[in-house]
């Protein structure tokens, strides 16, 4: 067992950063995104970085998890999660951790293990010199592509200034803000947020985006907004213009009936969002894709492990996102770029978050031909920026919001707004 790397202290930050008005299935995003930073230290001085959602309850466990990992050896993640999950005990986190009525049944403590075993891998790249994909068993490709992660959106939050994308609520609007994002970033593939609009306005937008954008791959993703007939339907129009087709309908059962009918593959980030969920899945050919996502996998290692399965069973596998800052976009590149079977760019709601906002030191993470390059650096290989922390911090502080909660900002703006899924 290596010595001196035993944890001493572990800070967790709340940072809140500009989001705009970004509309989904279940309302509208707030004006700011929540996000905690773990800083775990270890008895060497080395410290590791880790990122995750920031709702009070969420905060709560981290804070518990924190105390009972402090003495541990970095290398024992197995223990660690074993000791969380103890901590716990029952403390099911319910669906307040950031994800809004999308993700209802992950595991609470895969959820609040993953930024600390983060953050022990970055600890245990740094003591090494290996960057994090060298620990997860090596990169297989040394750059890492994402796909544009479209939003309808509004040009400003009520009462706020405009933000520069302006406003998207329209076949037009869409592909607008499709253009920009490929000519920024160079995306390769393209993600539409639905659920927003009546599903026939949602296909023609995706008609639209495949006219500007004849061969790249796309995908829809109503966050099962509609029932199972809404869901065949859709599929018929989109027949041979989809990638996939993310959680049309609620449930295993729904899409399992989908994908029996549907020419394309059905991918979930709702109805597989947890291990004891794979089996059922697999038994009744509910999805043919996996979103991962090592925020609520319970980690990198456990990423891998969801992966494996994934390639035993014939499951295709994707990655996806919340809006995130610069350390978990770290951690998904790490991951991606050591996972053989991610063959799909991953998600990323990257462009939407204001350049000038994040809590790591700029520079070391880029976008070219919609892809980042995997660092090379020790660790994760991003910095911690404490003078943006604090400012982010603050601006947390500042704004007042302590949990996310896209449906209530939504119905104190329009009273009427009710959540339902399937709505169509
Ligand atoms: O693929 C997904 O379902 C998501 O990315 C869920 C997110 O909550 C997304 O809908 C958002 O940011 O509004
Ligand atoms: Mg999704």
């Amino acid at each position: 067992m290596s010595e001196g790397l035993r944890i001493t202290r572990v800070d967790i930050t709340p940072v809140a950063f500009k989001d705009p008005a970004l509309l989904n299935a279940v309302g509208v995003h707030e004006p700011y995104a929540l996000r905690a930073v773990v800083e775990v230290t270890t008895d060497q001085g080395v410290t590791g970085l880790g990122e995750t959602y920031a709702d009070e309850g969420h905060l709560r466990r981290l804070r518990a998890a924190a105390d009972a990992i402090t003495g541990m050896d970095v290398h024992e993640l197995g223990p660690m999660h074993r000791r969380i999950a103890g901590v716990l005990g029952g403390d099911s986190g319910g669906d307040g951790h950031g994800l809004t009525g999308m993700i209802t049944t992950s595991s609470t403590v895969d959820r609040v293990f993953a930024p600390f075993e983060v953050a022990c891998l970055d600890i245990r790249g740094r003591a090494a010199g290996r960057p994090v994909c060298d620990l997860l068993g090596g990169a297989v490709r040394d750059r890492v592509p994402f796909s544009a992660y479209l939003f309808y959106k509004w040009a400003a939050h009520p009462g706020h200034e405009p933000d520069d994308w302006g406003p998207a609520l329209d076949p037009e609007g869409i592909v607008a803000q499709a253009r920009r994002m490929v000519r920024e970033y160079g995306f390769t593939a393209i993600k539409l947020k639905g659920g927003v609009m009546p599903p026939e306005q949602e296909v023609e937008a995706v008609l639209a985006l495949r006219e500007a954008f004849p061969g790249v791959p796309l995908r829809l993703d109503p966050n099962a907004a509609w029932t199972v007939e809404t869901s065949l339907k859709v599929a018929r129009d989109l027949e041979g213009v989809l990638e996939y087709l993310e959680d049309p309908t609620p449930g295993q059962e729904g899409m399992a009936r989908v994908a029996r009918e549907a020419a394309m593959p059905l991918a979930t980030n709702m109805c597989v969002v947890a291990f004891d969920e794979l089996p059922s899945a697999v038994r009744g050919d509910a999805v043919q894709v996996v979103l991962s996502d090592h925020h609520y996998w319970g980690g990198l290692h456990r990423s891998k492990l969801l992966a494996g399965i994934c390639d035993t069973f014939g499951l295709g596998l994707s990655m996806h996102s919340n809006s995130h800052l610069g350390i978990s976009l770290a951690a998904m590149t790490h991951l991606a770029a050591a996972t053989e079977n991610l063959t799909y760019a991953c998600d990323t709601h990257w462009p939407w978050k204001d350049p000038a906002e994040d809590v790591v030191v700029p520079g070391t993470l880029g976008f070219r031909d919609g892809s980042v390059a995997v660092p090379r650096a020790p660790g994760l290989g991003v910095e911690l920026d404490r003078d943006a922390l604090a400012r982010l911090h603050e601006q947390y502080v500042r704004c007042g919001l302590r949990n996310r909660d896209d449906t209530g900002y939504m119905r104190r703006l329009d009273p009427s707004y009710e959540k339902k899924s399937p709505r169509w």
